[in-house]
């Protein structure tokens, strides 16, 4: 599969890898305005870029009728508009918070703790996500998910970063040298804690998940998400 990375840094250079190793090319490496490079012999791009380009690198791609994988967070106010123009230009675009098949796992135990705990109102519940110093958004694109699963499966209404009113979820976004990324979530009461954590050892997990979405998205149109393309794995 031919292959281009929008976004060459920290991201791209491990999906580089992975890729190579999986059988692919890298055809094109983009860094700067996608608005004059030719995807002709693109089979799929992988956006992991800046939140700043996010949305031109995918609308780019759809215009081109190239597939597109975006990683990239802290862009998601425009994700809807991205959709609609993904359908009417019948193009085909998967947008993940996190690739990781670790993290999707832990989606799933996230849903079904919320569920279980929705009950016990005596629980205050937090979200507490670590990255490194270089990150430019905050909270985490995961974190997010992490939050509005909640509150898809509880009373609670939204999230907000630090401070939270008592409908609200607060998530705590804390940068340490070079942590790759850490999730918890706490249930807390005057007795005792439940926490779930995710920890990331290394990029490896999600730019392995990101190729093994473009492996997957390559000849589909429409808009996607992680959960089908691992329903095919397990
Ligand atoms: N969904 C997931 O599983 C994961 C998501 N992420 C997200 O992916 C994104 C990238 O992370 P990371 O690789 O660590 O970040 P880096 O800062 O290491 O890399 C960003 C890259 O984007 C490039 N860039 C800047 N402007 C543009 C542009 N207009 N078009 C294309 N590329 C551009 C930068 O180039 P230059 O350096 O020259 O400015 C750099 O190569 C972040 O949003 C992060 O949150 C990260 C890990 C996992
Ligand atoms: O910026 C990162 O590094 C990461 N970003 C993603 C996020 O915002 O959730 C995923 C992962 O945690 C690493």
């Amino acid at each position: 599969m031919k292959i281009a990375l929008l976004g060459y840094g920290k991201m791209g250079k491990t999906i580089e890898k992975i890729a190579i190793d999986r059988g692919h090319e890298i055809v094109l490496k983009v860094t700067d305005d996608i608005e004059s490079k030719d995807l002709s012999q693109v089979d799929v791009a992988i956006d992991f870029s800046v939140p700043s380009a996010a949305f031109k690198n995918i609308t780019a791609c759809f215009k081109q009728q190239v597939p597109v994988i975006c990683g990239t967070t802290g862009w998601l106010e425009q994700y809807d508009e991205a959709v609609e123009l993904c359908k009417t230009q019948k193009a085909a675009f998967l947008y993940a918070s996190n690739f990781s098949i670790g993290v999707n796992l832990f989606f799933d135990l996230n849903q079904k703790l919320a569920k279980l705990m929705a009950p016990f109102k005596d629980y205050e519940i937090e979200i507490e996500e670590v990255h490194h110093t270089q990150k430019l958004d905050a909270p985490s694109g995961t974190a997010i998910t992490l939050a509005q699963q909640v509150i898809a499966n509880s009373s609670k209404e939204n999230w907000k970063l630090d401070t939270a009113a008592e409908n609200e979820i607060p998530i705590y976004a804390k940068r340490v040298d070079d942590v790759p990324g850490t999730h918890t979530i706490s249930y807390k009461s005057e007795i005792d804690s439940i926490e779930i954590t995710h920890t990331a050892h290394s990029r490896a997990g999600f730019a392995l998940g990101a190729v093994i979405a473009a492996e997957w998205i390559k000849d589909k149109k429409g808009v996607f998400s992680m959960k089908e393309v691992l329903s095919g794995l397990s």
